[in-house]
């Protein structure tokens, strides 16, 4: 890569603690942010996040290599107003769920009867826990323009619009560097671990490379809008079930996992610069290279090759899955084909057709 990327670096703060994420990345940030508490009270705040999909280098980048992803225009909002009471409650329509939530005893009372998965909750929960100033009450209003659970990052969308909503309804102003890293730490609370692509791209937006060993998040400077198409199945593969899998594979076969690894770092740095170059034909056939490697990882299924294929068939230049695969979704370029790709994969499964969100978190205020 010879050009030179504005990195975004973590601002240096006092207080400061470690904190190891799954990849052995460790960074230095404040466990305690001193907020400047500005005394202004709003009557309502909207703060909305995008997804994300990964066009190159999943599993490849949990051994180091890098990788290319992108901040979608499928969006989570989270509103927040004052509740009389002291109580936090949460709404999430398009869930049908709804309950209550008690950051201090980190606890979540789901009120719906159609609905009594707590899944998605845990996230705003541990969310809210981490930003939630006074003691106010707070009706907490989620609307997701996101497919949960495909593998499109809405736990981060979720996560990091609910950081941004809550904290700027109790008067404080996170800057985007701390919206990411609580939100960073709250998919790692919930889930064990995670990598910082998901949520990095929904608080900055845009196109990023996700360098070697993830030392640094590089935003891409791509400045035309890549024609996306996402296929999404019905089932959802576990992230940690598979990215364990390709591990097991790796310690079975290191010599030829590793040079499968080696192959998708070398079409992933190749794809930076067939995307800087706008090459059409170079950017499909990395895409359709890197679906045979992670097919060979062995992460793919009956169901996300029919769409794949069936991409292809239908005009998209390459597609590939997009995520942990085992289910979830597909990704399609298909420029000039959006619609044909579009209405094809929509005869098997759901497809959408997708923009790069250049716009991460945003938030509205409402006096
Ligand atoms: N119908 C549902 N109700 C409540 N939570 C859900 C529902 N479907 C999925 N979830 C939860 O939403 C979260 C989705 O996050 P994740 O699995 O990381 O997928 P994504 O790739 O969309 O981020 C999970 O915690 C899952 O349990
Ligand atoms: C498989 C992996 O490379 C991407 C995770 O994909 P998903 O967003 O959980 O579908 C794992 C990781 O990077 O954390
Ligand atoms: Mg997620």
């Amino acid at each position: 890569m010879n050009q030179v990327h504005r990195r975004i670096k973590l601002k240096n703060h006092q207080n400061k603690s470690q904190i190891h994420t799954h990849k052995s990345f460790i960074i230095n940030i404040p466990k305690i942010f001193k907020f400047a508490i500005i005394g202004e009270s709003f009557m309502q705040v909207t703060a909305s996040a995008p997804g994300k999909a990964i066009l190159f280098g999943e599993h490849a980048v949990v051994y180091g290599k890098p990788a290319i992803a992108v901040a979608v225009n499928k969006k989570a909002y989270v509103t927040v107003q004052k509740r009389e009471d002291e109580r936090i409650h949460v709404d999430i329509k398009d869930l049908k769920l709804s309950g209550y939530i008690d950051p201090e005893n980190n606890e979540i009372e789901i009120e719906s009867r159609e609905n009594s998965k707590k899944g998605i909750l845990n996230y705003v929960l541990s969310a809210v826990k981490m930003v939630h100033g006074s003691a106010q009450g707070m009706e907490i209003q989620i609307n997701l323009d996101i497919p949960i659970g495909a593998g499109l990052g809405s736990s981060a969308a979720v996560t990091v619009a609910t950081i941004a909503a809550v904290s700027k309804f109790n008067n404080m102003n996170l800057s985007k560097d701390e919206i990411a890293e609580y939100a960073h730490d709250v998919e790692l609370e919930v889930q064990g671990a995670a990598s910082r692509i998901d949520t990095t791209l929904s608080t900055y937006g845009g196109v990023i490379y996700l360098s070697k060993n993830a030392e640094d998040i590089v935003p891409l400077e791509i400045n035309w809008n890549i024609p996306l198409v996402i296929g999404c199945t019905q089932d959802r593969g576990n992230t940690g079930e598979l990215v364990e899998s390709v591990r097991l594979k790796r310690e079975g076969y290191p010599e030829v996992l590793n040079p499968i690894l080696n192959a998708v770092e070398a079409l992933t740095n190749d794809a930076v610069i067939s995307l800087q170059k706008k090459d059409e034909k170079k950017i499909g056939e990395l895409m359709n290279i890197n679906q045979g490697l992670l097919d060979a990882m062995g992460v793919n299924t009956t169901e996300l090759s029919r769409m794949i294929y069936l991409a292809r068939k239908s005009g998209a230049k390459g597609s590939k899955i997009t995520g942990a695969g085992g289910g979830g979704s597909i990704i399609a370029y298909c420029p000039g084909k959006i619609e044909e790709v579009t209405s094809n994969l929509n005869t098997i499964e759901k497809a959408f057709n997708v923009e790069i969100s250049k716009e991460g978190v945003r938030i509205e205020v409402n006096d």
